[in-house]
């Protein structure tokens, strides 16, 4: 990246080190088949960003490269300055890191109570003090936590992935698409509770499909595409960018506005600037 670029790249970043830093990642599963091609990311503390984008455009993976679990072939990740670069999510756990798949996200045969439990195994000393911080934030856990994760519905397993990757205090959490295949009440839920996560002091980047509820509780955040960085601002401007509307929003975004216009008074459009994107 130039640095003629990198400000556009992170339009309304606050000033300052961030917190979580990708510059410039090149990633992908197999050999000589790149999925991303150069995409870059900041977060700083107590920020919730968002990545969208159109399908396949490398949103869930450049979370994995964040969690190491995709291979960084070039590019620089850092976490507080520091260079973590390719090092796995075991060692990401301990220095703060939390990710939450978005499938297969708790173990099916344990009770919710074991499956936060499995959240502190490397510190288990700390499981009952974080027990109680973590089912403050999920009331709805607490009189089924003798049950098994298993006999859940979709947005519960969804829940205790969260509470789990929670459990050892992480300082970034990284959630894959916590809206997938739930109902929109259930929906609504999940990112009502990503926000509270996110108010209680844990700084959060989400990839969702839904972009323009994403983009509702998002301070900041990234659209992706082919692999790269197409567009960054905050949240609600996005939502009104033309360019943004036309790449990805699309259709969608009128439908659901013609909605929402139905039942309230138009929210002010704001005026796109010159200078917006990132390429
Ligand atoms: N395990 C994998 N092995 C090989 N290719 C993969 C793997 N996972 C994803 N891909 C490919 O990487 C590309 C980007 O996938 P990714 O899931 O990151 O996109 P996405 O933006 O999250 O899309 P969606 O919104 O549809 O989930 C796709 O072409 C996909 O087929």
């Amino acid at each position: 990246m130039t640095e003629t670029t990198a400000p556009v790249v992170h339009r309304g970043a606050p000033a300052g080190e961030p917190l979580l830093h990708a510059d410039d990642l090149v990633a992908g599963y197999l050999p000589g088949v790149n999925i991303l091609e150069g995409c870059s990311l900041v977060l700083h503390p107590g920020e919730l960003v968002g990545i969208i984008g159109p399908n396949g455009a490398g949103k869930s993976t450049l979370l994995k490269a964040l969690f190491g679990l995709v291979g960084i072939r070039s590019g620089r990740l850092t976490l507080q300055g520091d260079d973590i670069t390719n090092l796995r999510a075991d060692a990401l756990v301990r220095r703060g890191v939390g990710f939450v798949p978005q499938s297969n996200n708790v173990f099916p045969s344990l009770t919710i109570e074991e499956n936060l439990q499995m959240g502190v195994f490397q510190t288990p000393q700390k499981f009952h003090e974080r027990l109680e911080v973590v089912l403050h934030l999920f009331p709805e856990l607490v009189k089924r936590r003798k049950q098994r994760a298993g006999a859940l519905s979709g947005g519960e397993r969804q829940m205790v992935a969260m509470a789990r990757a929670l459990m050892p205090e992480p300082s970034v959490l990284l959630l894959d698409e916590p809206s997938a295949g739930l109902s929109p009440v259930r929906q609504d839920e999940a990112f009502l509770r990503t926000r509270r996560i996110n108010k209680a002091g844990v700084s959060v980047v989400i990839v969702e499909q839904n972009a323009r509820r994403a983009l509702q509780i998002c301070d900041r955040a990234y659209v992706l595409d082919q692999g790269r960085n197409a567009y960054s601002g905050r949240g609600r401007e996005l939502m009104h960018d033309p360019k943004v509307i036309e790449l990805y929003l699309g259709t969608l975004a009128t439908d659901v506005d013609a909605a929402r216009d139905a039942e309230a008074p138009p929210a002010p459009r704001a005026e796109p600037r010159s200078g917006d994107t990132a390429r």
